[in-house]
């Protein structure tokens, strides 16, 4: 394979994009050419949103193709179009042969939730401390492990069992809350999201773990739970206050992440018509928010 490199402002990103895919471009990335020097530009997006930004002030953008001809014969169709005033094209140059998926295995370890309860890719051994293991590989939904906000709902129901437990994960991207909650001793857990992939991956994975959830999209939420996690961000969480309080039955608990630690205020002016959050645990600049029923 070939890739052709080109600069770009961030100006033409959207029609240089387009214009490579409709070159037959296998892939097409985008990264800040100043990235790692004092020109560098931060660009902050939210999780499942889209990027606030097509690209930076200074894009390097690079195609991939199949065969160098096409790579060539796209950067001469591109210099003739108008948007590429003020794009460059940088070269055209092989791709060397890699094993990408012993690459991207290698960027995923087992992670500790707690000293005893860890997620482990399929590539890999549990530890020998493990004694509870959630298998889960990266997939398309939000969910490794590998975020705080994951891993801080998780340590939750490993610090205070789930035991015979009704939960609703609300927002369940791979399923890895509902899947620990599973098995954490939780006997009827609904799992659901809005994005209908994250309930396919939700419903495989916890094929995968050997446990039991009934996935669907938000409207299979239905009554009241003993314990409902929703790790989402916190402007949805605000406007869901509501519908989450609702679902929490009397005695039971609500578990809320995504939340970064200046937005502790708002969350909980947003519920205290409900329920009374309090931060029951933070990593990185991000809290859990807690409140029991
Ligand atoms: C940050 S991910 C969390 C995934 C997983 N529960 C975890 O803790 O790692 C948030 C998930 O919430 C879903 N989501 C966002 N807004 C939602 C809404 N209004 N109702 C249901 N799901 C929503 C997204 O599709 C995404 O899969």
């Amino acid at each position: 394979m070939h890739e052709l490199v080109l600069l770009a402002p961030e100006t033409a990103i959207e029609d240089l994009s387009d214009a490579l895919d409709a070159l037959d471009a296998l892939s097409v990335s985008v990264e800040d050419a100043d990235a790692l020097t004092p020109a560098e530009q931060a660009l902050f997006g939210e999780p499942g949103m889209p990027p606030p930004k097509e690209g930076w002030q200074r894009s390097r953008v690079v195609a991939l193709f199949q065969e160098e001809s096409a790579a060539r014969e796209a950067a001469v169709l591109l210099q003739a179009q108008d948007f590429f005033s003020g794009c460059q094209v940088i070269g055209v140059q092989p791709v060397a042969d890699q094993d990408w998926v012993r690459l991207t295995q290698s960027q995923f370890d087992p992670v500790e939730i707690t000293p005893t309860f860890w997620i482990v890719p399929s590539w890999h051994e549990p530890p020998s401390v493990a004694r509870q293991v959630i298998r889960l590989d990266p997939g398309l939904a939000f969910g490794t492990g590998t975020h705080p906000t994951t891993r801080m709902c998780l340590r939750w129901t490993a610090n205070r069992g789930a035991q015979g437990l009704r939960v609703l994960d609300y927002g369940c991207g791979s399923g890895i809350l509902a899947i620990g909650a599973a098995k954490f001793g939780a006997t009827s857990i609904d799992a659901v999201d809005i994005d209908p992939a994250a309930v396919e991956a939700a419903r495989l994975n916890a094929v995968a773990n050997h446990v039991e959830l009934n996935t669907g999209l938000p409207e299979a939420a239905q009554g009241e739970y003993d314990l409902v996690l929703a790790n989402i961000l916190a402007t949805p969480l605000k406007v869901l206050a509501p519908l989450l309080c609702a679902h929490v039955r009397s005695g039971g608990h609500l578990v809320l992440a995504g939340i970064l630690e200046r937005q502790a205020d708002e969350l909980r002016e947003a519920y205290a018509p409900w329920l009374s959050l309090s931060v029951s645990d933070r990593e990185d600049g991000w809290i859990l928010m807690t409140a029991s029923r």
